[in-house]
């Protein structure tokens, strides 16, 4: 395609066109002139031009344009003739009215390219080299009179800068670092791969004991591997790490369920028992107050008696009581009175900056459980935080016999002074394997723990062994009915069912509270923090069958028992159906999930789950006719449910 056209000015006889006759005219009396010319260079040429001449002179009008044409048309033949003897070109008989008697090879080309235009085809080559050897500077009077600029032929004239044709873009192959690619691998089948507890080094007597005494006899396999690799970094004291190096960052990806908390809570416990002054060691961070509850008791489970104390600080009580629980000034000094501190990131940064007593500065272990999570919402201004107060210079410094300063490159002068170092443990059934992200954490040689091999096309995620996933295709109206025919005809018990939002949470609670028969509460922050662990408690007592909730449950809450989870709005992210549905099957026990999908979601649906590497999704179908009888009172339901939202609306207003 040409990238623009040039119109040159083509004489009088261009204006002239529409008039045939006087272009004509014009065009012989231009031959006329030319031949004049060429037959002055020629003497044979000449003569024969005298005869002409002579001729002609007698004659006029049409006729004699005609028969100096038919002049020309010989003398044409005769150069031909004489061409094809000095060149030996096998060319075929130019019926042009244009013609030249001296014709180089640049004239040859010329004609070459004429007749290729006039047939209108060429080669794209033939084109280029035609404009390489200038064939295309004919001047325009020398054309036939119809030759109109072609654009094929303008354009090949031209050399056209710029990529502007459409290629196939390659697919950028994802390479992971070293780390990331070639992980250390867990089991995932739980059942048959439990490890008995003294076939896992390091675990002293005491912590035994407290499993046992918990009714845990054997590990599992994310346990058996983790637990060791954390003490070892400790082996060498809290100081320390194997061969007087800084000790290596450890993350955790493995299945929902799988044990992951027992993993960081016992090893961190064992390594910090023998500590003589208080102070905070280790510091759990979690992204949800619940969750934070969760890991506090088990930590209080494992460090009773071991005289460590832990505190939590995530916002369950005011600020001032954490306060006094943290930190008390003894002699007008402050004195640390937490070792183990579980904290939600808000309220973390709250002690930070507003709480003079809390101290990081002897922190040994930072717990990111649910890593990715973290890392997503918090941008790291939580994380940049915390790594200011540990390297900070203040209460600590004075009475410290070690420096602590931000790591740099390891040299002679800085492996000089005992250095207390910073380790990070990261937890998450769907760690990130984005490098970029896991960077932004300033990872120290980083150790992976994983139940996937990370794949360099698709991110792979990991799925309780057993899990069985079910979508069920249906439609909006449908939905809460197939919700009443899971509790009502196929009892399904405890039921832990997802919405979208907590507007859908509420609704549906209301419904299902509506029709009746089912025992149903819903967990949204709709909820005050102490309602929503109420509410939680009943779950797990089974004084609940249906819990409805939004996603504030979906990441690692642990609730015993819960068989069957429904995905009553399909999630919009792998992750996010990957925490909800490992609500159940949990621990290596089993458990169903099914995903309620709308037509028009299908697709995308079981795509996204079969390429995150969901081993057992299944389509369920429910027939019409197992939804009958429920209909009519259903109905009847939804008006009366559209009465109660209008007075809870009213109710809000005043
Ligand atoms: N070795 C064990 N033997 C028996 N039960 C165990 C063992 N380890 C953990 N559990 C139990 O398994 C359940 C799941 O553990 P945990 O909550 O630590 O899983 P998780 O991997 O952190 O899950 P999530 O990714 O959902 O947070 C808990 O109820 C816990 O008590």
């Amino acid at each position: 395609m040409a990238l623009f056209m040039i119109n040159r000015y083509l004489g009088e006889e261009e204006e002239s066109k529409s008039n045939g006759e006087s272009r004509s005219k014009a065009l012989l009396s231009k031959l006329q002139e030319r031949a004049k010319a060429r037959e002055q260079q020629s003497p044979a040429a000449k003569k024969e031009s005298d005869v002409q001449d002579t001729k002609t002179s007698e004659q006029s009008g049409v006729g004699k344009t005609k028969r100096k044409l038919e002049q020309q048309d010989k003398e044409k033949k005769r150069s031909k003739k004489k061409r094809k003897e000095s060149i030996r070109e096998k060319d075929d008989v130019d019926d042009t009215p244009v013609e030249h008697t001296d014709l180089g090879t640049s004239d040859q080309l010329r004609k070459k390219k004429k007749k290729k235009d006039k047939k209108g085809s060429g080669t794209r080559e033939e084109q280029q080299h035609t404009a390489s050897t200038g064939a295309v500077d004919e001047p325009e009077s020398q054309k036939p009179a119809d030759a109109q600029p072609e654009q094929s032929n303008t354009s090949s004239s031209f050399h056209i800068l710029g990529g502007f044709e459409n290629k196939a873009v390659q697919k950028v192959q994802r390479v992971l670092p070293k780390w990331l690619a070639e992980p250390d691998m867990i089991k995932r089948d739980i059942k048959s791969n439990l490890i008995p507890l003294v076939d896992v080094p390091g675990i002293c007597p005491l912590l035994r004991k407290k499993l046992e005494a918990n009714g845990i006899r054997t590990f599992f396999p994310v346990q058996a591997e983790v637990i060791p690799a954390v003490l070892e970094s400790v082996n060498s004291g809290l100081l320390i790490g194997r061969g007087g190096y800084r000790p290596r960052d450890i993350c955790v990806s493995a299945p929902t369920g799988s044990g992951k908390t027992l993993a960081f809570v016992i090893p961190v416990v064992q390594a910090l028992m023998t500590r003589v002054v208080c102070e905070v060691r280790a510091l759990a961070v979690l992204p949800t107050k619940e969750l934070a509850q969760q890991v506090y008791k088990v930590f209080c489970t494992y460090a009773e008696g071991t005289g460590l104390k832990v505190v939590m600080a995530a916002g369950q009580k005011p600020f001032a009581v954490e306060q006094a629980t943290l930190s008390e000034i003894r002699g007008g000094v402050s004195r640390s009175l937490a070792d183990i501190v579980v904290a939600t990131p808000g309220r973390l940064v709250d002690h930070i900056n507003k709480n003079e007593g809390f101290s990081l500065q002897h922190l040994r272990f930072l717990i990111i459980d649910e890593a990715d999570r973290m890392i997503d919402s918090m941008q790291q201004a939580w994380l940049n935080q915390v790594t200011k107060a540990v390297y900070k210079s203040g209460r600590a410094s004075g009475v410290s016999i070690f420096r602590r300063v931000e790591p740099g490159p390891i040299t002679v002068a800085s492996l000089s002074p005992p250095q207390m170092p910073l380790q990070k443990l990261l937890f998450s059934a769907t760690l990130t394997q984005n490098p970029e992200k896991l960077q932004q954490l300033g990872l120290h040689q980083p150790r992976l723990f994983s139940s996937t091999h990370s794949s360099s096309s698709e991110e792979k995620f990991n799925f309780p062994q057993g899990l069985t996933e079910y979508y069920v295709c249906c439609t909006l109206s449908k939905k809460p009915l197939l919700i009443l025919h899971f509790l009502l005809r196929l009892k399904f018990s405890p039921v832990l069912c997802f919405t979208n939002s907590r507007e859908a949470a509420h609704r549906l609670f209301l419904l299902v509270k509506l029709y009746g028969g089912v025992e149903v509460a819903e967990f949204s922050s709709r909820l005050s923090p102490s309602e929503r662990q109420k509410t939680l408690k009943n779950f797990e007592q089974g004084k609940i069958q249906l819990l409805i909730s939004t996603d504030a449950a979906a990441r690692g809450i642990d609730i015993k028992g819960v068989k069957c989870v429904i995905n009553y709005d399909a999630p919009q992210y792998i992750r996010t159906y990957i925490h909800r549905v490992g609500r159940t099957a949990r621990a290596g026990k089993a458990g169903v999930a099914f995903t309620f999908v709308l037509g028009v979601q299908v697709e995308k649906f079981v795509k996204m789950v079969q390429d995150a590497g969901s081993p057992s999704l299944q389509k369920q179908t429910v027939k019409p006719e197992s939804l009958r009888g429920m209909e009519s009172r259903y109905e009847e339901v939804l008006n009366e449910l559209g009465r109660v939202i209008k007075e809870e609306n009213t109710e809000k207003r005043f």
